[in-house]
Parts: structure tokens; C-alpha cells; sequence
């Protein structure tokens, strides 16, 4: 089922276009990492998706619905940056301010608290809490009345790895139950291993979109081939890869995404004198770089 859909959707500023024609489909489940560069176009699309600000051409709807209409607003959920709570509150308290501004019922905090791992933190004040708990607290504000459609703005920035990893553990489980999840980050590493698809923004247009393997194929970039020989067997492998540098006892060389099983090949041809390899794909920094400054 489409939660999201945009359709040649544009934003202009007087005479600036910050959106220019995207179009983006989000099913239920589904989570997208929206990259770009400072002034892509990401802050724009999540504003216009939350019904912030009024499309200037083009179509967007929310499960159907017009976003900032009742509907829309209920089904979606928004996680900004940066979240600010009163320090005063305990995590418990600032959950039930939320839930009664929402219609809901102050008593369900626990049980969001407790999805969001912070149970035992519950009547801690919010000020004693780290930046990764406050996150939570966050996250827990954004799961009241169920929403089908969460947009997070740059949600792990300032977390440590492990508060990370955990933050996209739990965006894992509500995407497994079916909430399609659009968040935009700088972070690629996270976002390389913990998204089912990406779609990069430059200038207001969508330049890209896939999984990583599809950006991979689209960008061609060649792939790394590390060599370390075996002992008193240097000069024989160095001959076999004489386009290879060397550094660090080891010798480099790049394959094309085309040539893999002519690399393959060669690598078998002089396995009496290899004693480990290693080939290693671009990663999603090195794609996103490529495919920016193409874009550019
Ligand atoms: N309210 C506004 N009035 C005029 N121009 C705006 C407004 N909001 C955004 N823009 C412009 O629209 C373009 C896209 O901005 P946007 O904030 O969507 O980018 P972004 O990808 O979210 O960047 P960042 O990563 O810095 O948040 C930029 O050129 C920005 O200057």
C-alpha cells in the first residue's frame, strides 16, 4: 500500500526553485534515506510532506490524503534534529503532556516509554538525560496514536554508534509493522546499511534513487582490489599486477564493476603467490560524492 506519494512536486521561493519536479513513492514498511547536500531540497520536501508550507506545482499525498489535512496530520509523524523538552519534566510527565494535547490517554506513556527503551528512566527529569535518551523521548512523542508515515530529520546526529544502532533497531520494528519511515541524514555509513532505498537531492532534484546497489551499478564506480603476497613471492604477484601501487605491503588496484571476472581470473592465475585478498566495492560515500559532482 502507497503511504507517501509525490508526483512532480516543486517549491519555489519567489524565484528560486527549492523543490523542482520530484517524484517519490513510499509504501508501507518501506524506510528511504533522503542525501543531499546543504540547501538540497531535504528540509523543503519533509515541510511539504508535513503540510508546512504549500506546493508551488505537482501532487503529494498522504495515504491519500492532503497533507496538513486532519487525516494526513494524524497519520504522520514528525522527529525534528533537534528536540527540546523541559528539563524539569520526567520523561514520563512530558509523554502525558503530549498524549493529552493529542486526545490521547495520559496512561499509554509507560508503554511508549517502554517501546522506546526508557522504562527504567521514566521518572528521571528529562535535564539528567544524554542526548541519545532525549532522542528516545523524542521518538516516543512521534509513536503516539500509530502513525503510518514517520519523517525524521537528521535523527542520529549527535548520537554515540551504539545509541545509533539502537535508534535504527527501533526504527526497524516499527517498519517491520508496517510504518513507512522517510529520514534524512549525512550519516551514509548508518544509512547504507539500514535503509531499503536512497534517494539523493542536489539543487531541488531528485538525481538518484535505488538501493545501494542500484546507485552502485548507476555510478560505475570501479571496485578496490587489495593483494598481499606471500613472503619472497613479492615480485613475482607485483609482475602479475604491474598497473598496481603499492603501500603498506600490500598492492592496490581498481577493477571495473565490468572486468570482476577477468579479475578473478587473474588473481587465480598467481594464487601460489598470494597470501590473502581482499576486494572491496565503493561505498555509499564514495557513490553519493560521485553521483553529487556529476549532478553539480
Ligand atoms: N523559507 C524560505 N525562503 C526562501 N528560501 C528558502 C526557504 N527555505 C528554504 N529555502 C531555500 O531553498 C533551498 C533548499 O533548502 P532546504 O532547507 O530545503 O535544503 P536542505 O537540503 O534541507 O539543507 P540543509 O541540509 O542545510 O538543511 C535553499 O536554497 C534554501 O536557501
Amino acid at each position: 500500500m502507497t503511504i507517501l506519494s509525490l508526483s512532480n512536486l516543486t517549491k519555489r521561493y519567489g524565484r528560486d526553485t527549492a523543490l523542482d519536479a520530484v517524484d517519490l513513492e513510499l509504501k508501507a514498511g518501506e524506510r528511504v534515506a533522503l542525501l543531499g547536500h546543504n540547501g538540497a531540497g531535504k528540509s523543503t520536501l519533509m515541510k511539504l510532506v508535513l503540510g508546512l508550507v504549500d506546493r508551488s506545482a505537482g501532487d503529494i499525498s498522504v495515504a491519500g490524503h492532503a497533507p496538513g489535512s486532519p487525516v494526513a496530520r494524524a497519520l504522520t509523524a514528525y522527529l525534528p534534529e533537534n528536540v527540546a523538552f523541559h528539563p524539569a519534566l520526567t520523561g514520563r510527565e512530558q509523554i502525558r503532556h503530549y498524549l493529552r494535547l493529542r486526545g490521547g490517554n495520559p496512561k499509554d506513556a509507560d508503554a511508549l516509554l517502554d517501546k522506546v527503551g526508557l522504562a527504567d528512566a521514566a521518572r528521571r527529569r528529562i535535564g539528567t538525560y544524554s542526548k541519545g535518551m532525549r532522542q528516545r523521548v523524542g521518538l516516543a512523542q512521534a509513536l503516539i496514536g500509530s502513525p503510518r508515515l514517520m519523517v525524521l530529520d537528521e535523527p542520529t546526529s549527535g548520537l554515540d554508534p551504539v545509541s545509533r544502532r539502537e535508534f535504527y533497531a527501533l526504527l526497524d520494528e516499527l517498519a517491520a509493522r508496517g510504518t513507512a519511515i522517510l529520514l534524512s541524514s549525512h550519516a551514509l555509513s548508518e544509512v547504507e546499511a539500514r535503509t531499503d532505498r536512497i534517494v539523493i537531492l542536489s539543487k531541488g532534484r531528485k538525481v538518484s534513487e535505488g538501493t545501494l546497489g542500484d546507485l552502485r551499478t548507476q555510478a560505475a564506480l570501479p571496485l578496490t582490489v587489495h593483494v598481499r603476497a606471500k613472503a619472497g613471492r613479492e615480485s613475482m604477484v607485483a609482475s602479475a599486477f604491474p598497473e598496481a601501487t603499492a603501500a603498506a605491503g600490500m598492492l592496490t588496484l581498481t577493477c571495473p564493476q565490468t572486468a570482476k571476472l577477468e579479475m578473478m581470473t587473474r588473481l587465480s592465475g598467481a594464487a601460489d603467490a598470494i597470501a590473502d585478498f581482499d576486494v572491496v566495492p565503493p561505498g555509499l560515500d564514495d557513490i553519493y560524492a560521485h553521483i553529487s559532482r556529476r549532478a553539480a
